[in-house]
């Protein structure tokens, strides 16, 4: 029972994208009347955009590529969690909530409001976190942000720490109308063989 809800962000011009990467596009690259027959479409974006997951190799020229990445991780039970106005998210921000047994956490912070624009600055995780999420046995993160470091991070250490505890990384959620609680969770990456992240439609399910 219940039905799914879409945490995707939805793919046109007007999607935000990491300041200096691909701007998304789609047009129809061979129309009906060249064709004779079909309308053939073209995107071309940054695999950052949107709603999307990190593969390892994003951050770690030997890490995983998205094709082999445990599509386990995107399908099955999802805890949501709430936290807005922090700076940063820790053990401490976590350690009054009972999460064990949770494989999939999704943090919405609500501090992405426009977004249509990237934002100024984030709330971060903190790389610490990953051995307290690792020991629960979570195996993939979700946020309603562009990225789990702070935006002018190049060292990433939370993208690192997080990836070593054997986490997965889920960014750009819509979390808005997301109210804390269990859901079933769907977000499978692109079958991409070579690819240092992808796309996903992120969706939810209520469970009772
Ligand atoms: N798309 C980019 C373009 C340029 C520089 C960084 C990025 C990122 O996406 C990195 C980000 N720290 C991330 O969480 O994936
Ligand atoms: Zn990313
Ligand atoms: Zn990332």
């Amino acid at each position: 029972m219940g039905i799914w809800i879409d945490i995707s962000q939805r793919l046109d011009e007007n999607v935000a994208v990491w300041p200096g990467d691909t701007p998304f596009s789609y047009k129809v690259n061979w129309s009906k009347v060249e064709s004779g027959s079909v309308n053939v479409g073209q995107i071309n974006m940054s695999l950052h955009t949107g709603t999307h997951i990190d593969a390892p190799f994003h951050f770690d020229n030997d890490g995983k590529r998205v094709i082999d990445l445990d599509l386990d991780l995107y399908i099955g039970n999802a805890t949501v969690i709430h936290l807005p106005n922090r700076t940063s998210i820790g053990v401490n921000e976590l350690s009054n909530l009972n999460l064990q047994g949770v494989t999939r956490l999704l943090i919405r912070t609500d501090a992405w409001k426009d977004r249509s624009e990237f934002p100024q600055t984030i709330p971060h995780i903190q790389p610490e976190l990953a051995a307290y999420l690792s020991e629960l046995g979570v195996r993939l993160i979700g946020l309603d942000l562009p990225s789990v470091d702070p935006l002018d991070s190049k060292e990433l250490s939370a993208h690192h720490e997080l990836a070593s505890h054997r986490i997965h990384i889920l960014e750009g959620l819509v979390l808005d109308d997301i109210g804390p609680g269990n859901y079933k969770l769907a977000a499978l990456p692109l079958p991409l063989v070579e690819a240092d992240g992808s796309p996903v439609r992120a969706v939810l399910k209520k469970l009772l």
